[in-house]
């Protein structure tokens, strides 16, 4: 097992491919949440501290082929996504994540390279959280089949989280983080043009949540929170169902992040991007008065006759946005 360059999964046990990924996967940083972790890989279950009595826990899988293409992405770089956006999904409840489960389900003719690359990146960004990974499970998959689960698990250190449904009319809404900038990289990627902005395709790869916002914006008393996943629209939609409101986007809000987009997809792709391009994982939030770091993108209103949902410069706006079941596109 020392050069696992040419090595498959077919090739190795379950115990070497363990014994080779668990020192990549090891936090090395010091007091954080993962002092949390009273026993960590290698036993039957972990056992971890919830010291105020209560836990966050989220779940996000990638798939070959649906979430990720080997042209597109290294291991490492599907390992980084796969943890920060479940760890997006804990600072959205205004938490920080305590600690992470992964499962592989790989065919055997995975290399262990790849292995290892998924392994490092997952490392990579669990230190960059301040967590670790408490364990997971290896499972075989049929040809042509990878898929990688993460489970996380968190606290809101004694606080009440921050739901979606909290967003009262006068409100504002607000986002920490970028807009569309990994729609826009994966525009580029699809279309062969990521030469044109490598940073855009960088975050497309690595989407870099402002994961401490999010305890934050709880601390600074935010009224509802998500994290942009599917894109604006449709996760801000979630927001205003869930609360009852209508939240009105001010497009000259959005223009700066439309903008910075524009020369390297063009004006008109750049706001879909901006309105409907998923994986970005910035953090959208209501406050009475927004805190600094976040930018105000609109405001909460009371539902009107359309009832709760999302306007774009007070005209309606549906559509647009990820779903994994649609088969149009
Ligand atoms: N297969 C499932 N079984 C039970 N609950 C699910 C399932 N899929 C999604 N959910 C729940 O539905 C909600 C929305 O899920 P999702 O859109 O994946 O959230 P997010 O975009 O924040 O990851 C979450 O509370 C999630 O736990
Ligand atoms: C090969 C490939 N196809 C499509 C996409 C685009 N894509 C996949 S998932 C997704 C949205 C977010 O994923 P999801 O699993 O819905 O995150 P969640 O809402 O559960 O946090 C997008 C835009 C991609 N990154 N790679
Ligand atoms: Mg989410």
């Amino acid at each position: 097992m020392n050069d696992s360059r040419d090595l498959r999964l077919a090739d190795v046990s379950e115990e070497e491919v363990l014994e080779h990924i668990f020192p990549l996967l090891r936090a090395d940083h010091g007091p954080s949440a993962a002092t949390g972790v009273l026993v960590g890989p290698g036993d039957d279950t972990a056992w971890l501290a919830a010291p105020d009595g209560r836990f966050l826990a989220t779940t996000d899988a990638v798939v070959l082929g649906h979430d990720w293409l080997d042209a597109w992405s290294t291991g490492a770089d599907v390992g980084h996504k796969a943890v920060m956006q479940n760890c997006a999904d804990i600072a959205a409840m205004g938490g920080v994540t305590t600690g992470l489960l992964v499962t592989l389900a790989a065919h055997a003719g995975t290399s262990m390279a790849w292995v290892t690359d998924l392994a490092r990146g997952i490392g990579e960004a669990a230190r960059e959280a301040r967590t670790s990974v408490v364990g997971g499970d290896l499972s075989g998959a049929d040809d042509g089949t990878v898929m990688v689960s993460i489970t996380a698990f968190g606290t809101t250190e004694g606080r009440d989280p921050v739901l979606r449904s909290g967003a009262r009319p006068g409100d504002v809404v607000a986002v920490a983080g970028g807009l569309g900038r990994s729609g826009a990289g994966w525009a580029l990627l699809r279309t062969g043009r990521g030469e044109i902005a490598p940073d855009l395709v960088a975050i497309h790869r690595r989407p870099a949540p402002p994961l401490s916002e999010g305890p934050g914006a709880a601390r600074a008393g935010a009224h509802a929170m998500i994290d942009l996943s599917d894109g604006l629209v449709r996760d801000a939609g979630r927001v205003a169902r869930a609360s009852g409101v209508v939240i009105d986007l001010d497009p000259a809000a959005l223009a700066p992040h439309v903008d910075a987009l524009t020369s390297a997809v063009g004006a008109e792709e750049a706001l879909t991007c901006v309105l409907t391009g998923g994986e970005e994982h910035s953090l959208l939030a209501t406050f009475a008065e927004a805190p600094d770091g976040w930018h105000v993108l609109g405001t909460v209103g009371p539902v009107d006759e359309l009832g709760a949902g999302v306007r774009v410069g007070g005209e309606p706006r549906r559509g647009g946005g990820w779903d994994h079941f649609d088969t149009s596109r």
